[in-house]
């Protein structure tokens, strides 16, 4: 899946995504970063890309013409791939959307900094999305969460998750329920006995308990979007009644 953006820092965006898993799904192959800088399309001689805003008002604004030829630039070498603007008015980015990007060939991102862009830019925009309602200095960290959730769905890219997908209560709805690893003892706290049992059925009826008790406490919301089978209904039943003893 090709990934370009457009931002006027691009080692920002390249910095990032050279790391980790990501950075080995670069290598593999399995997704493509591209990223195009405004200013190498600015026609003035100082690269320009803002201005003042007409009208008045605090700070500057992104000129349209830089953004609208490096837009026109990453279209053409990734046809097809929506362009999505990353802004505070977007629509809210969850869960369900980032899988419907997953779906597609490739996506273009345009991260603004300054206060923001010419208006007549979302001409050439196709969709305007926002990771959460506060204001950051600029859109590339949107577009790495918007990418870093993507990739993440891409088949492949997380080979463990792929043969675990039906225990990953993330993508199902649920909140992740609690996880150990070694040493057996920290300070006083052993791990649960039922983790160290080696019955699997035990430890996977165990992990959905939690991860459904879990989500009635910290986020019912969640779980009101949720229809809960039988079992799942006696699990957190069970739950509850252990916390209330
Ligand atoms: C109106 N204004 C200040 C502005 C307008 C557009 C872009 C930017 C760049 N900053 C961003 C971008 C996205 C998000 C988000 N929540 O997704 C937060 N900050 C700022």
């Amino acid at each position: 899946m090709r990934f370009d953006v457009i931002t006027i820092f691009p080692e920002l965006i390249h910095g990032y995504l050279r790391e980790g898993v990501l950075g080995r799904a670069q290598a593999r192959g399995l997704i493509q970063i591209h990223a195009w800088n405004p200013r190498d399309f600015s026609d003035n001689a100082y690269r320009r890309v803002d201005d003042r805003p007409f009208g008045g008002g605090p700070g500057m604004l992104m000129m349209a013409p830089p953004l609208l030829a490096a837009i026109a630039a990453a279209r053409e070498a990734n046809p097809g791939a929506p362009v999505i603007y990353l802004s505070p008015q977007g629509q809210r980015l969850q869960q369900g959307a980032v899988q419907g990007f997953a779906g597609a060939d490739g996506l273009i991102l345009l991260a603004g900094r300054y206060e923001g862009i010419d208006e007549r830019v979302l001409a050439a925009v196709d969709a305007e999305w926002s990771i959460g309602d506060y204001v950051l200095a600029g859109g590339e960290l949107p577009a790495l969460v918007l990418i870093e959730a993507v990739a993440r769905q891409l088949p492949g890219l997380l080979g463990h998750a792929d043969s675990a997908a039906e225990d990953s209560f993330a993508d199902n709805g649920l909140l992740d329920c609690p996880h150990f690893t070694r040493p057996e003892v920290v300070g006083d706290v052993r791990v649960p006995e039922v983790l160290l049992s080696g019955d699997h059925a035990r430890i996977r009826s165990w992990r959905l308990q939690q991860s459904l008790g879990r989500t009635a406490e910290r986020r019912p919301d969640l779980l009101a979007q949720r229809v809960l089978s039988a079992r799942e209904q006696k699990l957190l039943d069970d739950y509850r009644r252990q916390d209330g003893e």
